[in-house]
């Protein structure tokens, strides 16, 4: 057979990493070496040349999209292989798993997945009704609390709190949240893997048919696995399967979260027969790029070490830019990208990157403005908002009325006269009764445990849901959709709240119905009911396909959402001390190293172009911010870097968008203050310099100085005492 087609476009060490005899391996490289590509080779080989069933692999990646990419990457080379093969996130695997063993996982055939949103309700109920209060005991610390703890595969009887009182009781928490979610047949994130891991370990049959199945095993980004994906994949490879993994210490993100860089090296321990190759090729970035990323890891200590180059030419300078405030940034940004359309390019080919998902709102606005398309990757998702989340309440507990979490979320919403009062002995009842809110309805109803309005009002909602069932019985996916958005009365309440929110809420109530129209169970939810199927969807990809994926637009993301990715054109946003690396790390020291990392992987997105920009000034979370550049960006050598200066930048077109008719009246207020751009001046304490730029008008108005000694400063003219040269 000619297998050629399955090393082309491989260098010597890629090629010996596809076509290695089946043993276990790392593959240790640094970005855009090709990782991901040998992992995809792989499988096509172990496919058509080791005559492997696809039913003997499993391959892990780090997010749905990517894992559907890879599917149709390993197709594209070897053939359709349809659900056979089990390719996913570990989340999704585990899910997979659950639902086929579900008996023996000890849940219901109808579990619903808990999101972090969801989750954090229902923390926040249990907190409450233990009288704990919540100033004192953060709902958000319990959140992280119980999480971490389910990374580490610990249960409540696991850990040992000793005498530590603050410890006791999130132990408690801990413990009545889990009785919840048992109860109710709700499993959250975390809850996935380590239910996973328990179902596996406690089954011995299972175990040894998962392990005799499972012969070849592949993860991508493996130093983002945490203890127990790491417990999970070592449980299944048994003493037979081969693992491949691929991944960079360098690229490790998601220390704080609970991965665990040392899975790399137990991994070389655990199989000791494992051999490690190394890529140092780089395709992607030019050079001026790859070296300055690699000049700024170089600062981490304790390194694996790698050579990364790259043949390829070394390219354009990377552009810094130092903007007044966080709207002058987002003004800059908006520019370039228009620059970048004018000279051929397309939108989508641009990335724009940030550290946290509220500097988005500023760089949206800007891009809606100039009317250019956009959408969040990972940032809002559609099955997150509101009005989502309300229908899908609704959709969720007619499958399972034992889902507390949906059960609160629309008991009344919208609202039907269900008060606190009443919520309070609904829930009382529950757990003085160990039964789901539901069922402590109903048993209030037949014991005349409410009376008056309380009670027909809560019968009136148990009459709703069953009846809502019924009338669903025989409707396709998307009209039961439809009718339970109308019938709960959804959609008349936002219909009622006017305004242009409300309007964007009932197209996204719209929206949903598409959704479910072209909604197709993929293979992995074979045994589920279409409804179910749909449910599980929503909470496990929310949103990581939103808008019209093969929509020409601009991709904004957090640098975590951008790992594995890559553009010709990405801006790294907001490089501030502060907010990259943000205040936590500078103060804790030892997430420093992190959060360089995650510099990394922001600069080696860029292909070929990379602008970098900080404000000296930003709102952001309602505060105002005075921030100095970020020491990342003196980390990387001078050499590779160009300096933008905003003459350009004023002297562009003046088009007829708010912000250049803005930036238009502003430039004769700045004339009036007698200065004018590339004037030299002179500073009672600065001394001499270039005037670069403006803001504001008025007593406003404020100049940057680039000075011959001091470097650049803003300064207001009215105080400045600024002389002309
Ligand atoms: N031998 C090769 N010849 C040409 N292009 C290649 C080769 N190997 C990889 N590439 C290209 O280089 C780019 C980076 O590859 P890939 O995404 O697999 O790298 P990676 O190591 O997984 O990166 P990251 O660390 O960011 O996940 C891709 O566009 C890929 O198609
Ligand atoms: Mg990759």
């Amino acid at each position: 057979m000619d297998v050629s087609h399955l090393l082309e476009g491989l260098n010597e060490h890629q090629r010996q990493a596809v076509s290695a005899e089946q043993s276990s391996m790392l593959v240790l490289a640094g970005a855009g070496s090709g990782k991901t590509r040998v992992l995809v080779h792989r499988i096509a080989w172990l496919l058509q040349v080791e005559q492997q069933s696809p039913y003997s692999i499993l391959a892990v990646t780090f997010t749905n999209k990517a894992a559907k990419e890879m599917l149709s990457r390993v197709e594209q080379v070897a053939g359709y292989i349809s659900g056979r093969m089990w390719i996913g996130t570990f989340h999704g695997l585990a899910h997979r798993l659950l639902r086929a063993h579900y008996q023996e996982a000890k849940l219901p055939q109808s579990f619903q997945i808990l999101d972090s949103e969801d989750q954090h309700r229902m923390i926040k109920r249990i907190m409450k009704s233990i009288n704990l209060d919540d100033k004192r005991w953060p709902p958000r610390q319990a959140q992280s609390y119980i999480n971490a703890k389910k990374d580490e595969g610990l249960r409540v009887q696991h850990i040992d709190a000793g005498y530590h009182p603050m410890e006791k009781q999130w132990l408690t928490i801990y413990q009545l949240y889990q009785d919840a979610c048992d109860r109710a047949g709700l499993v959250d994130f975390a809850e996935l893997l380590l239910r996973a891991h328990e179902l596996l370990l406690n089954n011995p049959t299972l175990l040894a048919h998962y392990q005799q199945r499972f012969g070849n095993i592949l993860v991508d980004e493996f130093q983002d696995t945490n203890a127990i994906q790491y417990a999970w994949i070592r449980l299944l490879a048994g003493d037979k399967s081969h693992v491949m993994i691929v991944g960079d210490d360098d690229q490790s993100i998601y220390g704080w979260r609970g991965a665990r860089i040392e899975n790399l090296s137990k991994f070389l321990k655990d199989f000791n027969n494992a051999k490690t190759i190394r890529l140092e090729q780089n395709y992607r970035s030019t050079g001026n790029i790859l070296n300055a990323a690699n000049q700024l890891i170089a600062h981490n200590p304790d390194r694996m070490g790698k050579n990364l180059w790259t043949e390829g030419k070394d390219g354009e300078l990377i552009g810094l830019y130092s903007a007044f405030n966080e709207l002058d940034e987002a003004r800059f940004i908006v520019g370039r990208i228009n620059d970048w359309q004018n000279q051929g390019g397309l939108l989508k080919e641009c990335a724009i990157l940030y550290r946290g998902n509220a500097q988005s709102r500023v760089l949206e606005e800007a891009l809606l403005q100039q009317r250019l398309s956009y959408r969040i990757y990972g940032g809002v998702r559609f099955f997150e908002r509101q009005e989502i989340k309300d229908a899908m309440g609704y959709l969720r507990l007619i499958a399972n009325r034992d889902d507390d979490a949906a059960f609160e979320r629309v008991v009344n919403t919208p609202a039907r006269g269900i008060g606190d009062r009443t919520l309070n002995i609904v829930r009382s009842t529950a757990r003085e009764q160990n039964v789901t809110l539901w069922q402590s309805c109903k048993k209030l109803i037949e014991n005349n445990g409410l009376t008056g309005r309380a009670r027909s009002a809560v019968a009136g909602f148990i009459t709703l849901v069953q009846e809502l069932e019924q009338d669903c019985l025989d409707m396709s996916l998307h009209k039961r959709v439809d009718h339970c958005i109308i019938e709960s009365g959804l959609k008349q309440m936002y219909r009622q709240e006017k305004g242009e929110k409300a309007e964007a809420r009932i197209e996204n109530l719209e929206e949903l119905v598409t959704a479910a129209r072209s909604f197709e169970p993929d293979e992995t939810q074979e045994n589920l009911s279409e409804m179910d199927a749909f449910l599980a969807h929503a909470a496990l990809e929310a949103g990581e396909g939103q808008a019209d994926a093969h929509e020409d637009a601009v991709q904004l993301m957090t640098l975590h959402s951008a790992k594995g990715l890559e553009f010709p054109l990405v801006f790294l946003a907001g490089v501030e001390e502060g907010l990259f690396p943000n205040q936590r790390a500078i103060d804790e020291g030892d997430r420093l190293d992190e959060e360089r990392r995650l510099c990394y992987v922001g600069m080696t997105r860029a292909m070929e172009k990379l602008y970098i920009s900080h404000a000296e000034q930003r709102r952001l979370y309602g505060r105002e911010n005075y921030s100095a550049p970020s020491r990342f960006i003196r980390e990387i050598p001078r050499q590779f870097v160009d300096e933008i200066r905003l003459k350009t930048q004023v002297s562009a077109p003046v088009t007829s968008s708010p912000i250049a008719n803005r930036f238009h009246q502003t430039e004769q207020n700045f004339q009036a203050t007698g200065l004018s751009l590339g004037q030299r001046v002179s500073h009672p304490k600065f001394g001499a310099g270039v005037v670069v730029n403006y803001e504001g008008s008025g007593p406003q108005t404020r100049v940057q100085v680039n000075f011959d000694g001091a470097g650049s400063k803003w300064l207001v003219v009215a105080y400045a005492r600024l002389q002309p040269l």
